[in-house]
């Protein structure tokens, strides 16, 4: 089975409002997209993620590993139209077509309708009705309508990939969501419980509420990691990934990278998995002289693994000399690279211990971190 998400975000929100269509809004500490996607990103199963843009957004959503992205239409049909299009030749089997527009939804859900594809061609999550019903006019309730057999539609709806291009190629006019193609064809669509956190942001006030739910569900981890390396001979120091030349070097079994070997304890320590020694053994000659960002690496590998992202991390190198502050712009730079975070969840500040104690006496540097890890 090859699996394709198509996440659709070619939309103008505009009964969201703000500056900015509401994919690219802020919710809870981040832009709604980004959330939307983590959620795909983190189902290992899907192998393809789509996100099909609007012609003037193609920049402000750079393809990344297994996302890609193409432009949508003038409509949600449309736009999920062309993302099936740019699928094609590519061996799909499956596909999911989710809102952008739905951040809240979980990796949990999307394996939910993954599974339930192994059984069914068609399957889609929704919501019974549970509130009465009324038709009204100028603000009269003008007639009651039966709620029985009445469901509210969600995303992601899931589908034989096959069966649902040809249902979109064949399809007249504006379907309200791509189970309606599907009917239209013919295919028996398999109903799965939905859930009332997967709501679709559409109005200001929806924003509120998808905040509380996303806060809700978020574990948050913090880890400090604390590091001394002292002086010896030498003509530079590595510190956070830049070497800069010293009248000493800093000694130590790998490069004595006193700035990143705290930082990898503080990924370490907030995820409960032990420190650098636990995991490279000083007494393992292979890590001899090693380079200190297969460390880092490591921890942020972890991290992913485990389900984690990284929100922010902050390193503080206590010494008198080198001055740091020429230097903490490629370090955090360096970081940055090594991490692959944002430059703005990334910190690295100097302080001296005004010449008291053993940084003091310039016998050698230490560092303290700490970093935040966040998981839905
Ligand atoms: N031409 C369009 C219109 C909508 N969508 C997407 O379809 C989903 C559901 O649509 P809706 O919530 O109605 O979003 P908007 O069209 O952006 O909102 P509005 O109708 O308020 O303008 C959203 O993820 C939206 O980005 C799309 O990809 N292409
Ligand atoms: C597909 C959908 O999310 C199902 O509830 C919904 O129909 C899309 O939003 P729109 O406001 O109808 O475009």
């Amino acid at each position: 089975m090859t699996n394709a998400a198509i996440i659709v975000a070619a939309g103008r929100g505009t009964r969201a409002g703000g500056d900015v269509p509401k994919q690219w809004q802020a919710l809870a500490g981040r832009r709604v997209i980004d959330w939307t996607l983590a959620a795909f990103e983190a189902v290992a199963e899907i192998d393809t993620i789509l996100v099909v843009l609007h012609r003037d957004d193609l920049g402000l959503f750079p393809a990344r590993g297994r996302v890609e992205t193409t432009t949508g239409g003038e409509t949600r049909g449309a736009s999920v139209r062309n993302g099936l299009e740019a699928l094609t030749d590519r061996g799909i089997t499956r596909v999911l077509i989710h809102d952008v527009a739905r951040a809240c939804i979980t990796p949990r859900a999307i394996s939910d309708i993954l599974t339930a594809l192994d059984a069914h061609t068609a399957v889609a999550p929704a919501l019974p009705v549970t509130d009465a019903l009324w038709r009204g006019a100028d603000g009269q309730v003008v007639g009651t309508q039966d709620r029985s057999g009445l469901y509210r539609a969600q995303t992601p709806q899931g589908f034989d990939y096959a069966a649902i291009l040809d249902a979109h190629r064949a399809y007249a006019g504006e379907p309200a969501d791509d189970v309606e193609v599907a009917r239209a064809a013919g295919l028996p669509v398999h109903i799965l419980d939905g859930d009332e956190t997967n709501l679709k942001i559409t109005t200001p006030g929806d924003f509120v509420r998808a905040d509380r739910i996303l806060r809700g569900q978020m574990e948050i981890r913090t880890g400090s990691g604390y590091d001394v390396h002292r002086f010896g001979p030498g003509d530079h120091v590595v510190l956070c990934g830049v070497a800069i030349p010293h009248a000493r070097g800093l000694q130590g079994h790998s490069d004595a990278d006193v700035g990143m070997h705290a930082l990898t304890d503080a990924l370490y320590g907030a995820m409960a998995e032990g420190d650098i020694g636990q995991h490279f053994p000083p007494s393992d000659p292979q890590w001899k002289g090693a380079e200190s960002h297969i460390f880092l690496r490591h921890a942020v590998e972890l991290a992913t693994r485990n389900g984690f992202e990284i929100s922010n991390v902050d390193v503080t190198l206590i010494c008198e000399h080198p001055k740091i502050g020429p230097h903490a712009t490629a370090m955090r730079n360096a970081l940055a690279g090594i991490m692959s975070l944002d430059l703005g969840r990334i910190s690295v500040k100097a302080t001296t211990s005004e010449r008291l104690g053993f940084t003091g006496r310039e016998e050698g540097i230490a560092a303290m971190a700490t970093a935040t890890l966040v998981r839905r």
